[in-house]
């Protein structure tokens, strides 16, 4: 069995004459937590959007759940869940409101959405507040449903595009138990971030400079690499030469 969760292959986009993702190589490991780091504009958003399905790359090859990022995108589509930076609840709609919606646009049959929708309720402790509009939620909470709600048909990976930007690091933490849980399952994570402690919670990190893959290792590995205390001081060196 495949081993990898994704796999790319000198993987490019380019905007006219721009190279936004510049021949980028790797494989995640399938149950893998992978940090995909890179200052603002080092070309992750174009990566993951092609990884998911929903940008077409000009050249090079991938590999997402074993789908071809050219040629099988719905595939990838329904292999996946996706956590965008401004997670895209329905404010206007209640709790229990964007789990259906979600919930039906995922695939989930009748009764499927009603168990998972009322699991995830539970789990979250949310039943009060299930006919609450979202609007109504503290930040925190709205972006521990959004994962909640990316993960709700079971997909063999999740992408996190910056997901907890903006919260308490008590919040942050509570947040990554949850990813950490889904990973326990098998659920491969692939995620962004510009908090260092969180890169430090990862299997494994990639570090993006100007759209190339300048490092790739454990954390670990990083620091011992770079003779640097922490993936703050990894981070510096790579991102700001
Ligand atoms: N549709 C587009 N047309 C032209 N240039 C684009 C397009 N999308 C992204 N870019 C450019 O590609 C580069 C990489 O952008 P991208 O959003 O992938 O970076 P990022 O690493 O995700 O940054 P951030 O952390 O700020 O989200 C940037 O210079 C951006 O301006």
């Amino acid at each position: 069995m495949e081993a990898y969760a994704i796999k790319t292959d000198k993987l490019t986009k380019k905007f006219g004459d721009f190279t936004a993702t510049d021949a980028i190589t790797f494989e995640v490991y399938k149950g893998e937590i992978f940090g995909f780091l890179g200052a603002n504009g080092a070309g992750k958003t174009t990566a993951m959007r092609m990884l998911c399905g929903l940008l077409k790359p000009t050249s090079g090859k991938a590999t997402v759940a074993g789908y071809d990022v050219f040629s099988q995108q719905e595939k990838i589509k329904q292999s996946i869940g996706y956590m965008s930076q401004r997670f895209s609840l329905y404010e206007d709609l209640t709790v229990t409101e964007n789990i259906r919606f979600y919930g039906g646009i995922y695939g989930l049959k009748r009764q499927a959405l009603k168990d998972a929708s009322e699991a995830l309720l539970q789990k979250l402790e949310l039943q009060q507040e299930a006919k609450s509009l979202v609007s109504a939620l503290p930040l925190g909470w709205k972006q521990k449903l959004s994962f909640s709600i990316a993960i709700i048909h079971n997909p063999s990976i999740v992408f996190l595009d910056e997901p907890t930007g903006g919260v308490d690091p008590i919040t942050r933490r509570q947040f990554w138990d949850m990813i950490y849980e889904a990973a326990d399952r098998g659920v491969t994570v692939f995620v962004t971030t510009h908090y260092m402690d969180e890169a430090e919670y990862c299997n494994r990190v990639s570090i993006m400079v100007d759209g190339k893959i300048e490092a790739l290792d454990t954390p670990g590995n990083l620091k011992s690499r770079f003779s640097v205390n922490s993936m703050n001081d990894v981070f510096l060196k790579l991102a700001r030469g």
